[in-house]
């Protein structure tokens, strides 16, 4: 299995104006060999005729060739940049799949052999993984982050202070019998390991920035029947997604819609209007809005009259919800400002400019140096739980013996071990790479 030649479709849907068929294994250099004739200079692109069994030419082609280990999975590896065209690249890959030793790749394989071969840790992996799906700016930035092993480094410089503890520790157990060794050296060392225990647990609040990152800000938009709610998302999407009608009580269902704000995803949720009533799919809407509201990052609470924000707002946490005044084009409302944050009309625009910096004054701030190392998935975040409570426990035993403390220390850096794959983690490796597409 893993001594067989892959090969697959890298690049995307066909058809496209160049698709590239990447081949990786002992076989490439055979298969490139059969395919374009005499290889040229690694990593150096060849305009070459591409030829089947038979010698007929299937394309004039761009052919590479990496050498390995100097390559994207550590083994030899070839490239065929194709014109993307359905039946060409079917006619490359049908040559291919006659040839003896050579197979289609599975999702991910080509990445797998990557970590195999030592060429990127499960960190990074991830990252690559992320990049390729990210879709916002802050997205691909996290992802690059992961990907180029910012992360990676951090828990090495992290598992090496452990084992530097350990290391310490074991020098103070083996003298322990002689009565001059001063126990200054340990005190240094539970310092830095309190030290360290601090900065994992910065690190994984870190978290909740990267689910933002990831799932995107959640923006409620909620208040009484009629505010214009319906209305408000229709016109941040620009298109009419929700009915919007004069009689109150017209959305029941919980709608939303994906929009990109300062390179941010922010998902929106227009939700039912919030009233005393016995009608029953308007109280099962109005649950909906309920619940949907406790997940809220950020509500705007919508009102088109003063007295609108009442009620519902003081009940709730007050923080996070941004007070909405409606129709400020009609005439004849009287609004006192000091009641709302901001004032808008989906009819001609007013206020909408503003609404949007008050929203992205809840995105996060990422302009620190540190920003992106921040972690991402919940195995990484479990990881480094686990890691922390074993340096917590090695701290609380002092009394109880340093070679009971050395061994917590020891736990804490397998758990920092487990997140980049250099400690045991073949039973995740299959659910990782299956993420991937296949080619990559
Ligand atoms: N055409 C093409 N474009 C591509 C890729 C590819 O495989 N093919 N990539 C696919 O992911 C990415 C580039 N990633 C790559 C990562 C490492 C190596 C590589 O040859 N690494 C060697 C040499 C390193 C060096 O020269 O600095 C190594 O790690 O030893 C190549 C591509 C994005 N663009
Ligand atoms: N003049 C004016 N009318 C508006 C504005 N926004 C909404 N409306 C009108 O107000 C009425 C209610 O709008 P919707 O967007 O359906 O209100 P809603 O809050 O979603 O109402 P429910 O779904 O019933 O809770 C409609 O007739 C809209 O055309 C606005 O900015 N100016
Ligand atoms: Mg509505």
């Amino acid at each position: 299995m893993a001594n067989d030649t892959i090969y697959a479709l890298s690049s995307g849907t066909l058809p496209s104006g160049v698709a590239i068929i990447r081949i990786s294994g002992a076989l490439t250099r055979n298969a490139l060999l059969q395919m374009t004739g005499p290889l040229g200079k690694p990593r150096t692109a060849q305009l070459r005729l591409i030829r089947n069994r038979n010698g007929d030419v299937l394309d004039n082609a761009l052919v590479l060739y990496f050498a390995g280990p100097a390559s994207f999975t550590g083994e030899d590896c070839g490239e065929l940049q194709v014109h993307g065209g359905r039946a060409v690249v079917q006619a490359v890959l049908e040559t291919l799949s006659r040839m003896d030793g050579l197979r289609h790749a599975e999702a991910g394989e080509f990445s797998r052999r990557a970590f195999h071969n030592g060429k990127l840790d499960l960190v990074e992996i991830e990252g690559l993984a992320d990049l390729i799906s990210a879709e916002t700016e802050m997205q691909r930035r996290l992802a690059i982050e992961h990907a180029q092993g910012g992360l990676s480094a951090l828990y090495q410089a992290w598992a090496r202070r452990l084992t530097h503890a350990r290391a310490m520790i074991e020098a103070e157990l083996d003298f322990a019998d002689e009565d001059d060794v001063p126990g200054s050296v340990a005190a240094t060392i539970w310092t830095d390991m309190a030290a360290l225990s601090g900065e994992i647990a910065n690190h994984v609040a870190g978290a909740a920035v990267a689910e933002i990152i990831r799932d995107g800000l959640k923006v409620v938009i909620a208040g009484p029947p009629n505010a214009g709610k319906s209305s408000l998302l229709n016109y941040l999407a620009g298109r009419d997604i929700a009915i919007v009608t004069d009689i109150a009580g017209t959305t029941r269902d919980v709608l939303s819609v994906d929009l990109s704000l300062a390179g941010f995803s922010v998902c929106l949720y227009d939700t039912a209007g919030l009233r005393d009533t016995q009608e029953p799919i308007e109280r099962e809407g109005i649950r909906r809005a309920l619940a949907t509201l406790e997940e809220a990052d950020v509500v705007l609470f919508l009102s088109d009259t003063q007295d609108g924000f009442g009620t519902i707002l003081s009940e709730r946490e007050n923080r996070r919800v941004v007070r909405v005044a409606t129709k400020i084009d009609q005439p004849g409302q009287v609004w006192d400002k000091a009641q709302y944050d901001v004032a808008v009309s989906t009819q001609n625009g007013e206020g909408i400019d503003r609404l949007l910096a008050i929203i992205s004054s809840h995105l996060p701030d990422l302009s620190g140096k540190m920003a992106f190392s921040i972690p991402l998935r919940s195995r990484h975040v479990d990881c480094l739980r686990q890691a922390n409570d074993a340096i917590r426990s090695s701290l609380a035993l002092s009394e109880t013996g340093l070679d009971i403390q050395a061994e917590y220390l020891r736990l804490a850096g397998d758990a920092l071990g487990r997140i980049t794959g250099r400690v045991d983690v073949e039973n995740l490796l299959d659910v990782i790479f299956s993420e991937f597409c296949i080619g990559k």
